[in-house]
């Protein structure tokens, strides 16, 4: 005997760029949205009757005419757009989850026309709208910082394989991954996407690292300061190592200037940092 067990379905990167022109100054929106829908779908698995699916190409094609009839602003206020409305409009869709990347154009020269990607940097939200309520994970992740020193990592635990030399001063480097699970809805996404932003940078650059891990909960705790709003952030920071060269072959010396960047291995340092009284999460972070 088997049974359906948990199951989803929906249309993954749907890529739309919305292009709003005011005479010549253009205004670029990129977006990446993936809509997933659940609820009473057992028969289209057990029977193919397929009478409560609505197509992932339909959901597609939501996506781009929700863009055209409402505009693309804030992307956790299209995602909750999206989110309720396969939930409001289908009987048998009873949970929807709206994930969505954008990606940044700058303005390139003087005209208004002409731009150029800002980076890696992708902004990020998952949108989760059923029957228990809406919830709204925001983040970012690509942002690579470094701080050249006020780094140390010493003290540490060792055993018979431990070659490691203790520092006082070394490169401390990363590309952060940060989401973040709002207590309730602020008034505007990207003022608070650009606070959060800020106290992670803010932090990373003010805090006299003693290790990465310290350097998270610092980040973390910044971020909870900083945005009443959030009640939990959770943080994946590849430690990006940077290694002096050992120049002594060259007669040369080395006092903390040629380094080796390295791309693998690297440390993986990830942690959550949440209000003791966060509500619930609920699926937010599914
Ligand atoms: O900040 C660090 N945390 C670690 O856990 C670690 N482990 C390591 O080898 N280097 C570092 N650096």
């Amino acid at each position: 005997m088997v049974v359906l067990g948990p199951n989803r379905y929906g249309k993954a990167e749907t890529r739309v760029v919305q292009v709003t022109r005011h005479g010549d100054a253009h205004r670029v929106k990129d977006l990446n949205v993936s809509t997933t829908l659940s609820g009473d779908m057992t028969e289209v698995h057990l029977s193919g009757d397929n009478s409560a699916v609505l197509p992932t190409d339909t959901q597609k094609n939501t996506v781009y005419a929700f863009a055209k009839k409402h505009g693309i602003g804030a992307i956790e206020d299209f995602a909750l757009l999206l989110a309720r409305h396969f939930v409001g409009t289908q009987p048998a869709v009873r949970h929807a989850r709206v994930a969505i990347e954008e990606y940044t154009w700058e303005r390139n020269g003087s005209n208004g026309h002409s731009f150029v990607r800002a980076g890696r940097e992708t902004r990020t939200c998952v949108a989760h709208v059923d029957g228990s309520g809406e919830r709204v994970v925001s983040g970012l992740r690509g942002l690579v910082v470094m701080n050249t020193t006020n780094s140390e990592f010493r003290g540490f635990a060792s055993d018979e394989y431990t070659t490691l030399t203790e520092t006082r001063d070394r490169i401390l480097a990363t590309e952060v991954a940060a989401s973040w699970r709002h207590a309730y809805f602020p008034t505007y996404w990207d003022k608070s996407h650009e606070t959060a932003r800020w106290a992670l940078l803010a932090a990373f650059a003010d805090t006299y690292s003693l290790s990465l891990q310290q350097t998270l909960y610092a980040m973390g705790s910044r971020v909870l300061a900083e945005c009443p709003e959030i009640c939990e952030v959770r943080l994946s920071l590849p430690n990006k190592h940077h290694f002096e060269v050992d120049l002594s072959h060259f007669g040369l010396d080395n006092d903390g200037e040629i380094f080796f960047a390295a791309d693998r291995p690297y440390g993986l340092i990830e942690g959550t940092v949440l209000r003791e009284d966060a509500p619930d999460a609920g699926p937010a972070w599914e």
